[in-house]
Parts: C-alpha cells; structure tokens; sequence
C-alpha cells in the first residue's frame, strides 16, 4: 500500500492485546490542516491509536500513514510529528528551557532552528518566565505547557494531542485552543483526542467517534449533532446516541 494526500491514513488498522481488541480494522482520512478531534468513550482505542500512528507500538495488522510516512517507520516519523501524550516524558531535573533543547536535541535539530517558535509559544501560554526554572518546581499546568511546546516547536506537519488542555487554568486553556486553530490555518494537521465536547464543538473541522475499536461517524462537528436523533442535539447527544443508550448514561 502507499500513501496518499491525506496527513493521516489508516487501512484496517487493528491492535490486538491477547483477546483484547483495542483497534478494530481502523480506517481513516484526515485531511492536511485541520483540527480532527478523536472522540470515542474510555478504552475505545484512542490513545492506542495515536501510540500506533506516532511509532510508539506496532499495529498487529493494517497500515497507517503520517505525512506520507509509515507509522512502523519510527525514524523516519520523528521530524513529522509532534506528540503530546496523556502523560508527558519530561526531565524533572531540567528546566523548562532545558527540557526543551533536549527536545531539539533528540530530533538532531539545532535549538536556534526551533527558539524563536518555542518561546512564542511559551509566551502565548504565560510560561515564558519560567523557563529557567527546575521542572521539578513546576506546577501540573506549567508541565503541561511545557510538554505542549515540546510537540510544536519543530513545526511537524502533523501534531498528536491528547487531552491538551487537562491541568490548564481558564486563561492558559484559551490560550491553547487558539495556538491549536493557528497550527491548522498554517497548514499543521491536529489530531486532537479529548473528552471536552464544547472544545470539539468550538475547534475541530472534521470529528471521529471511535467505539470499541470502530470508527462509528465521522463528520463536521454541526453535521454530528445534526445527526442525533432529535435532530436539533448537540455534539454530547450525538456522541451519547453513537456511543450507547442515552437513557442509561450517567447524568
Ligand atoms: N498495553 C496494553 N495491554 C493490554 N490491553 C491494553 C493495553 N493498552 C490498551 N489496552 C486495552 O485496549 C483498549 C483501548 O485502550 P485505550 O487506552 O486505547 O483507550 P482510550 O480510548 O484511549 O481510553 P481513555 O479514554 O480511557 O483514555 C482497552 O480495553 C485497554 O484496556
């Protein structure tokens, strides 16, 4: 199989764990410079999904594809993308200018190629001060920050996010959804999982509910909620109807 235009492709992509099937024969299309927001309920597959397209894990079977690279060709992949996971590998023991250089340093990028980005984005989300400062001393919200810039500061064309903004005061948390629809008017491809429907609502151009390892919609976040079975729902009442019965979710 080969790539196509699209920034992520995936065909039949499954994972399997023992008789635990975390991704189910996985198809996506998700077109360069838009926000793509991931949602499905716990353990439907999305983190497992990202782990596979950012050559953290290898698929059981089927093909993915990021910027036209394959997700098991993990040294290839790394100048690509960017990634922030749930739980973010940072050094406790370096600053926050200094995790970042690592950073750099780890993709074979000179830190004056990527500075002037990093701190641009550090200033967008008040960490800015801060940098010199031991991760250790760091807040949840400051380490958050700073995994975010991490992800970005090399400019990937394609950028994983899980639960971005998890950690962040009100302020910092507006500062990151506007950083994350400036990636994508500049072309940067944002694959982004949460479980916060009104940011999907506010962000995302396309969206993906995932259950049990399935793609079961897909489409703009207004056409989703369109679809709910009132037809005048919201995005929650959508994903509730294609993820279980709405009568016996929790309230
Ligand atoms: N390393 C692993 N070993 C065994 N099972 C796993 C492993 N990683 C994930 N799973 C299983 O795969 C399924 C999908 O998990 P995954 O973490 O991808 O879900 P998720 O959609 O990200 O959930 P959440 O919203 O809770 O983060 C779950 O049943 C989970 O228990």
């Amino acid at each position: 199989m080969t790539a196509d235009a699209s920034a992520i492709t995936a065909r039949g992509l499954t994972k399997r764990y023992g008789a635990t099937i975390a991704v189910d024969g996985l198809d996506l299309d998700v077109p360069e410079g838009v926000v793509y927001g991931f949602l499905g309920p716990n353990g439907a597959g999305k983190t497992t999904t990202m782990r596979i397209l950012t050559g953290l894990i290898e698929p059981t079977s089927g093909d993915g594809f990021v910027d036209g690279v394959h997700c098991t060709d993990r040294a290839s992949l790394v100048e690509h993308i960017g990634l922030l996971p749930e739980e973010p590998p940072l050094y406790r023991e370096l600053t926050g200018r200094e995790q970042l250089h690592f950073a750099a340093d780890l993709r074979d990028i000179p830190w004056n190629a990527v500075e002037e980005r990093a701190l641009d984005v550090a200033e967008s989300l008040g960490l800015r001060a801060d940098l010199d400062r031991r991760i250790d001393s760091y807040s949840k919200g400051m380490k958050q920050k700073t995994a975010f810039i991490q992800a970005v500061a090399h400019d990937p064309a394609v950028v994983f996010l899980d639960e971005p903004t998890a950690g962040l005061d009100p302020r910092a948390a507006k500062a990151l959804r506007e950083l994350i629809v400036d990636l994508a008017a500049s072309e940067t491809t944002v694959f982004l999982s949460t479980h916060i429907l009104p940011v999907v609502e506010e962000i995302a151009d396309r969206v993906g509910v995932l259950y049990d390892g399935r793609l079961v919609s897909e489409g703009s976040p207004d056409g989703l909620a369109a679809g709910s079975a009132d037809g005048d729902g919201d995005l929650e009442d959508a994903f509730l109807e294609l993820t279980g019965d709405p009568a016996s979710a929790w309230q």
